[in-house]
């Protein structure tokens, strides 16, 4: 059995594979060009996470030691909860395997949502437990470019943000996307880039990542002359942990609308 059991949607101008291993988005074509970059070296296996897509960081965004980079819904295998013909929505609850990386129960839902130019995902987070617990996380677009170095993203000139390669506050001057990139952005939520705008809620920041030449020759599941072919634009908790109560749900939440 092939681990990475995938779904295809396809409707109006959209067509979508999706992985259950990870409730992966793994490809979108919109008018039948490829919005999304996937790793020609991804590991596809099921059981490292998947490099390209949409990856989802959950519970945590970033490093928790002595857990998983950007947590664990990105190897779990999620279940296809509901399929329409313009939707799917994927669900994760706690197992023996969570529980024992982060003690805590929950619900996690994965919409993905096409209208007629336009593509949403949104990853609803219930809260399950008998206790409140906090959590992270991002929904980690990679999104395919002709050449990263040549980017462009209007809304980060003038802006602060935490630049996670140096640790500093750093001001970025122009619109211009610097390679290698790794910022957090805070209170980012609305942004136009190439084609299409960006619109992201329940998100405290927008991180912008691309890991340059250098890191990616090193990076086992990136071919390095394929590095400059991808932005990643994620929709993250990256600055203050959300708190839910028992029962509580929050939402986050990125629209890609190809405004045609
Ligand atoms: O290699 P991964 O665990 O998939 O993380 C890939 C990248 O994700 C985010 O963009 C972080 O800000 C980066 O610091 C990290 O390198």
């Amino acid at each position: 059995m092939n681990p990475i059991e995938v779904i295809e949607l396809e409707h109006g101008l959209h067509q979508l594979r999706v992985s259950r291993f990870g409730a992966h988005l793994l490809s979108w074509h919109y008018q039948g060009k490829q919005q999304l970059w996937l790793s020609e070296l991804a590991d596809l296996s099921g059981t490292k996470p998947i490099r390209g897509g949409v990856p989802l960081c959950f519970p945590w965004f970033g490093d928790l030691q002595p857990g998983p980079s950007h947590g664990f819904a990105r190897t779990s295998l999620w279940q296809l909860h509901e399929q329409g013909s313009d939707k799917l929505i994927f669900r994760l609850t706690e197992s023996d395997a969570t529980l024992a990386l982060w003690p805590h129960r929950f619900e996690a839902l994965l919409c993905i949502e096409l209208e007629q130019h336009s593509l949403s995902l949104s990853l609803t987070v219930r809260n399950t437990d008998q206790h409140p617990w906090s959590f992270s996380g991002a929904l980690h677009s990679y999104f395919a470019v002709d050449d990263v170095n040549q980017c462009q993203l209007p809304a980060i000139q003038g802006r602060y943000h935490h630049d996670k390669l140096s640790g500093q506050r750093l001001q970025f001057d122009t619109a211009r996307v610097p390679v290698p990139v790794d910022s957090v952005v805070p209170d980012l939520h609305e942004m136009t880039f190439d084609a299409f705008t960006l619109r992201h809620h329940g998100a405290d920041a927008t991180v912008v990542w691309n890991p340059g030449l250098a890191v990616a020759a090193k990076m086992a599941d990136v071919d390095p002359a394929s590095s400059h072919r991808f932005l990643c634009l994620e929709a993250a908790i990256a600055m203050t942990p959300i708190r839910l109560a028992p029962g509580q749900t929050h939402e986050l939440r990125q629209c890609i609308d190809m405004g045609a």
